[in-house]
């Protein structure tokens, strides 16, 4: 436990000076109520490299989605710094730098589920037959090419889900930010979309930072796994992910082709799932940490 503890949020620098895809300092978020204040976030720092998979963990109401938000600029810190790509979160969020995938889909009910996906590349300029072109590909990628012309009240919750991921892509963001993402997924399908957004990231050297109550769906996906305490909510404890991605990437087999079994089954998974476990026990003693 000691050893996972003191591997630092922020990760070291390395090489030239290049601005990490996210870099939370010293921030801290109050939320004022009727019924009294509550400190949803206390002194979290967090930096993820350009490029780096990390994944937030810890008991509900810990303030996973609260930083998250406050990376997307969809809220604002009580004290501290958020930073994408160098940039203040606000100006980020102007000039599009990342992509959004959130538990509520967020779909425009009057627009087909194509016209959706089309939205970020709308928004970015690209022509109307670039845009449809990459819309059907992802569409087709989340296992919803028929679905094109139909809405969203015409999708469940889960295919809604899937028509959000495509959306977030689209424009190829440098950075994701995602919560809970597959949380309406059934097991299989989620799995196949894991393996899919694995693969993705490593095309397009995309950052990612996803929220997730799903230990296992963090080790799979992420470089480091943040494990956050309960309210006041901050950085507990860190736990780096090592797994021979590239070795399970073997033709007909591993993530890049399936579910990733390969991955799901090495010894390795299993230890690192028992680590960030085990540091969730000991944030959550007592507490009832809802987590799988
Ligand atoms: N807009 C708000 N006004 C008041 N309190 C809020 C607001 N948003 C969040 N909170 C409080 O901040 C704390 C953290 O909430 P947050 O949604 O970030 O937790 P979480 O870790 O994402 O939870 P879960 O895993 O259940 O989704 C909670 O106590 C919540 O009640």
């Amino acid at each position: 436990m000691s050893a996972v503890r003191e591997q630092p949020a922020v990760p070291p620098d390395t090489g030239p000076r290049r601005a990490a895809a996210v870099d939370v300092e010293g921030v801290t978020r109050v939320f004022g109520g009727r019924t009294g204040e509550v400190v949803a976030l206390q002194d979290v720092d967090l930096r993820v490299a350009a490029g780096e998979f990390v994944s937030l963990i810890g008991p509900s109401g810990c303030g996973k989605s609260t930083l998250l938000r406050l990376v997307a600029d969809l809220d604002e810190p009580t004290s501290g710094t958020v930073r994408v790509f160098g940039r203040s979160a606000r100006e980020a969020r102007l000039g599009r730098d990342y992509g959004i995938a959130f538990q509520q889909a967020g779909l425009l009910p009057w627009r087909t589920v194509r016209a959706n996906v089309e939205l970020p590349l709308a928004l970015a300029g690209t022509g109307r037959a670039g845009r449809r072109e990459r819309a059907d590909e992802l569409l087709a990628l989340v296992d919803l090419a028929e679905f094109a012309d139909h809405h969203p009240d015409q999708l469940s919750g889960g295919m809604q889900q899937r028509v959000a991921i495509a959306r977030a892509l689209a424009d190829e963001p440098s950075l994701l930010l995602m919560d809970e993402p597959f949380g309406a997924l059934d097991e299989m399908t989620r799995e196949h979309l894991q393996a899919q957004l694995l693969r993705i990231c490593a095309e397009t050297r995309a950052a990612v930072v996803f929220v997730t109550h799903s230990i296992p769906e963090a080790v799979f996906l992420s470089d480091r796994v943040v494990v956050m305490s309960p309210r006041p909510g901050r950085v507990q404890a860190v736990v780096p992910v090592v797994l021979d991605r590239a070795g399970a990437a073997t033709p007909g087999s591993g993530p890049h082709d399936d579910a990733g079994d390969d991955l799901r089954t090495d010894p390795a998974f299993f230890g690192t799932v028992a680590a960030v476990r085990d540091a969730l026990r000991g944030t959550a003693a007592g507490r009832g940490a809802e987590v799988r």
